[in-house]
């Protein structure tokens, strides 16, 4: 080959690499002085969230419905260096509520950059009853909540080409799981949505990027306490599932994988032998720990 062609192929390599493998560098000062709503922020991995824009020097605004637990995050936004932080307490199955967040943000905020969607109300961890209405409750809190807020904060994203994250779950966002039908139900149901709406967000040339969170197994005392007897994984630690969740949100990429290889991997996997990922996800479950229907 000569010398010219042996460059081009060399060029055409390096440019490929460059063009999938490169990424726009994080920097927290991406997030200084952004207004920012974090839903679900009174533990887990909403807290961490909260925190780590806090350090970052953003504007929060935290909701979820226990009060006292907000006010502790709060104070310790202000003491981390957050250059505001506010809560609105309330329930995400009233969706008037859900819109007077965002409508909130307006005067508190007096706009808005990020809408960091993270909670989801409280369900069992177990075979299902076949009670439709535990998936009509569900569905109101983790899906609908999510649909309607977005919807009023758009025009706020629309005026500061802001984002919007939705935090969603690899084992049941994306591959299904036993024992969680209503909670895997709701998962489903954001990607139908988030990923239906950007393509339409762009078709209109709008500047606002959504991106899906697709978790693994995270350390938080809900999830620790309801399945640690039947999955014998170690959790993914909450705090550095919060930094990546805003990094990705930051950098506005379309999905967020954390853990980044085991989530990836079992996300192609499925597309490819869906059997194989039912068999590894059935033979790493303690089924004899659960309680029968
Ligand atoms: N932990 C894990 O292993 C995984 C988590 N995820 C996803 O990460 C996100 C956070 O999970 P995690 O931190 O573990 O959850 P937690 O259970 O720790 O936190 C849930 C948050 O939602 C709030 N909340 C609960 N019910 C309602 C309601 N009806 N209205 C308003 N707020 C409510 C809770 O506060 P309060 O009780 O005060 O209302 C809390 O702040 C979720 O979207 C989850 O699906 C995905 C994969 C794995
Ligand atoms: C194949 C294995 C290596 C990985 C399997 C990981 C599976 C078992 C992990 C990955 C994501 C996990 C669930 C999740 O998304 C969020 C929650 C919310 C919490 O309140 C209760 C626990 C629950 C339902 C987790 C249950 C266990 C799941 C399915």
């Amino acid at each position: 080959m000569g010398l010219f062609k042996k460059l081009f192929v060399f060029f055409v390599g390096f440019s490929l690499a460059f063009y999938f493998y490169s990424g726009d560098e994080f920097k927290p000062e991406m997030l200084k002085g952004k207004r920012i709503i974090v839903t679900g922020a009174s533990t887990g991995i909403g807290e961490q969230i909260a925190y780590h824009l806090a350090q970052m020097g953003s504007k929060v605004l935290i909701t979820a419905r226990r009060e006292e637990r907000l006010k502790e995050v709060v104070a310790k936004c202000l003491s981390l260096g957050a250059a505001s932080a506010h809560y609105i307490a309330g329930n995400m199955d009233d969706m008037v509520f859900a819109e007077t967040v965002v409508k909130e943000a307006k005067n508190i905020l007096g706009g808005l950059d990020m809408l960091i969607l993270n909670h989801i109300g409280h369900h069992k961890y177990g075979y299902f009853s076949g009670n439709i209405d535990e998936i009509r409750k569900l569905i109101e809190v983790n899906f609908l909540s999510y649909a309607t807020m977005t919807v009023a904060a758009l025009p706020m994203l629309e005026k500061s080409n802001g984002s919007i994250v939705a935090v969603s779950s690899l084992a049941v966002g994306k591959i299904g799981v036993p024992f969680v039908i209503p909670y895997a139900s709701t998962k489903f149901a954001l990607d139908g949505f988030f990923s239906s709406l950007r393509l339409e967000l762009a078709l209109q040339n709008s500047n606002v990027s959504i991106s899906l969170c697709i978790l693994s197994y995270i350390n938080t005392d809900a999830a620790v306490k309801s399945i640690s007897h039947v999955v014998n994984q170690t959790p993914a630690p909450k705090e550095e599932c919060a930094l990546e969740i805003i990094k990705g949100a930051a950098l506005r990429k379309r999905e967020i994988y954390y853990e980044y290889a085991l989530a990836k991997f079992l996300t192609l996997l499925r597309t490819w032998a869906p059997e194989f990922v039912d068999y590894g996800l059935s033979s790493t479950l303690n089924i004899e720990n659960m309680k029968p229907a």
